[in-house]
């Protein structure tokens, strides 16, 4: 399993870094095989495999329930899991319990927060203290839709621009291991991946990121409602699902499943001796 200090080399040696979402077991695993470097228990799955309208819904339980499957699923890669909306936003203490039942519940390998605020710079220095790596997210941060107004792109003035390139260094001053960018600019991400020394992971951010970051379900179209543009879809795994779901649907409605080869014939002794009629 990678760990936090081969990221950082990754960086280094401008080898890139792949991070893919992943909500449950078989998922985990796959992509695993795969050889992805890192998983992330996105609170994304609140809007991909929960149904909820955004991010604001999922809760620590939602998290936790989850992020066991995913470790059990994928034992041997690096796992992040998302702090879920105001899980830590209450107290210090409050959010370093929330993060304590996550960790030790789930057996990830490390938090991701949203945002730069003094709060949670403090809690990233605290957790970090503590041995708990942490991922920090800038940019476009969903959990924030209501104040950003909407999932958009981020950071395409001057002022918003510069505070997200003093926001990142803060992150890194604070102790996060890595940064997800996400619906910014490519050359602002290009150039905060250029000033920090820990690795940028970029979701819409363009190619100059240290690594890139996507949702399981969308590069699958599986199940999703929207696509963001920045999506890359490598297969249609949710027509190929559909259309299996269609054949099983009319085989049974036909007769023609279950045949022979998928049932348990009884003998015919058995069924003589039962006086069973053919
Ligand atoms: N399936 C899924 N994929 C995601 O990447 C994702 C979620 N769900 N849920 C949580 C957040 C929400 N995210 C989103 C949602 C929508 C856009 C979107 O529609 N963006 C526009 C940009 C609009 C603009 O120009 O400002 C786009 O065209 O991509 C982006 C990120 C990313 N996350
Ligand atoms: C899109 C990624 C970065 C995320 O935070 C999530 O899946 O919840
Ligand atoms: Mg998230």
């Amino acid at each position: 399993m990678k760990n936090t200090i081969q990221f950082q080399k990754m960086k280094k040696n401008s080898e890139k870094i792949t991070m893919i979402t992943a909500y449950d077991y078989p998922a985990a695993k796959l992509a695993e095989e795969a050889e992805v470097d890192m998983l992330l228990v996105g609170d994304s799955l609140g809007m991909v495999v929960l149904g909820y309208q955004s991010t604001i819904e999922v809760t620590v339980e939602d998290m936790i329930h989850h992020g066991k499957a995913v470790t059990r699923g994928a034992p041997n890669t690096f796992t992040v899991i998302d702090m879920p909306f105001m899980s830590y936003h209450l107290s210090i203490e409050k959010a370093m319990e929330n993060a304590q039942q996550m960790m030790q519940q789930t057996n990830a390998h490390a938090l991701k927060v949203e945002g730069a605020s003094t709060n949670t710079l403090k809690l990233i220095e605290k957790l970090t203290e503590a041995g708990v790596p942490v991922v920090g997210h800038l940019g476009l941060t969903p959990q924030s839709v209501h104040v950003l107004g909407g999932y958009r792109i981020q950071g395409k003035d001057k002022e918003t621009a510069k505070q997200l390139i003093e926001d990142a260094k803060k992150l890194e001053n604070s102790g996060a291991f890595s940064v997800v960018l996400e619906c910014v600019p490519d050359r602002l991400a290009k150039h905060i991946s250029q000033q920090l020394s820990i690795p940028t992971i970029g979701i819409g951010a363009g190619k100059d990121c240290d690594g890139q970051v996507l949702v399981y379900h969308d590069i699958l179209h599986y199940g999703v409602d929207f696509q963001p543009s920045f999506v890359k879809v490598y297969h249609q795994v949710g027509s190929d699902i559909k259309s299996a779901i269609q054949q099983y649907h009319k085989q049974v409605k036909s007769g023609e499943f279950p045949s022979r080869e998928h049932t348990f014939v009884m003998s015919e002794q058995l069924a003589a001796d039962l006086n069973l009629e053919e």
